[in-house]
């Protein structure tokens, strides 16, 4: 088990929601933590408060936009500057946003390999790096569609394919680095109320009952129960490549199949 005490950890999408409970549970875990996010105003005071609560100068914000490679690049130079390293990396940052798809897929899979890039090219072994982890949020959406928001869905079909052959590569090339991913079902943040705005669902607003009644089917996890699972994730050494399905009912590591699954059919 990895051992969290003076480890540094950057948590992208930190001001608020699940990416403010995964900074606060490596805190509360020894951990030092970067907080990255667009929000200016969330984030600074999310610095102030975790600072007085776990001492100062254990949280420092940085605004940055992690569609924008230069922020991201010019804010971890920062974080090692202030810091020293890097050990812990988690891309939480993502949007749901249908009408303005573009965006969608550069926050949600180019922003996630970004941060994975940037945090690999510094941990990793053939670099004179240390090692570290590095966690990639995808999302239940990750492993099967969700009807209202195909492009959302596909951001995290990306996310999981990304990181399960990037853990793969670390394997073979012996990086030092392991790379998971996790796929909670809706959990209670400000994200999970998208599908009931048109700005954001689009053309896709008719199927909000079938959003809702998906909802009946994985009723909604809080914060506390998701940051559990990326503590899992971080801290076994074992894990690599693994990704976290969670639902109210139970979490758990997803098998995939080592041969694909069909119904032959004629040519
Ligand atoms: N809430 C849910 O039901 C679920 C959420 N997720 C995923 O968890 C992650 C976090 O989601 P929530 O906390 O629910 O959302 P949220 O909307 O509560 O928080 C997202 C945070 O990301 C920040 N952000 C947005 N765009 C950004 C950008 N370009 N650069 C930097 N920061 C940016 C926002 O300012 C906000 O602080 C997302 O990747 C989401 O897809 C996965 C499964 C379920
Ligand atoms: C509006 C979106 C809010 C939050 C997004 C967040 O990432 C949460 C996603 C949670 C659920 C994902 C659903 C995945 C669905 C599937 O696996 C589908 O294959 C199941 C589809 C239909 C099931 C119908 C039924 O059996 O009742």
């Amino acid at each position: 088990m990895m051992a969290l005490q003076g480890k540094v950890a950057v948590v992208t999408g930190a001001a608020q929601g699940l990416g403010k409970g995964f900074a606060e549970i490596l805190l509360q875990n020894g951990a030092k933590v970067a907080l990255l996010d667009i929000n200016e105003k969330a984030g600074k005071e999310l610095e102030t408060q975790f600072n007085e609560a776990y001492g100062a100068d254990r949280t420092h914000f940085y605004p940055v936009d992690v569609s924008s490679d230069q922020q991201f690049k010019d804010a971890f130079q920062k974080i090692l500057s202030k810091f020293g390293q890097v050990d812990i990396f988690c891309n939480n940052a993502g949007i749901i946003n249908e009408k303005q798809w573009e965006k969608t897929v550069s926050i949600n899979l180019c922003g996630v390999v970004r941060g994975t890039y940037l945090a690999l090219e510094h941990m990793k072994k053939e670099n004179g790096g240390q090692g570290g982890v590095i966690v990639n949020v995808a999302s239940l959406a990750g492993l099967g569609p969700l009807a209202q928001t195909p492009i959302y869905t596909a951001t995290k079909f990306g996310v999981v394919g990304f990181t399960r052959a990037l853990a793969l590569a670390s394997e073979v090339a012996n990086y030092g680095v392991r790379i998971n991913a996790m796929c909670p079902a809706f959990v209670r943040t400000p994200l999970i109320d998208s599908f009931n705005s048109e700005e954001q669902i689009g053309q896709f607003m008719g199927l909000a009952d079938f959003t809702r009644s998906l909802m009946e089917k994985f009723p909604s996890l809080e914060v506390e129960e998701v940051s559990k699972g990326l503590l899992l994730l971080v801290k076994d050494d074992s894990l690599n490549g693994a990704c976290l399905a969670m639902m109210r009912d139970g979490a758990g590591l997803v098998s995939f199949p080592k041969e694909i699954p069909k119904t032959p059919v004629a040519l």
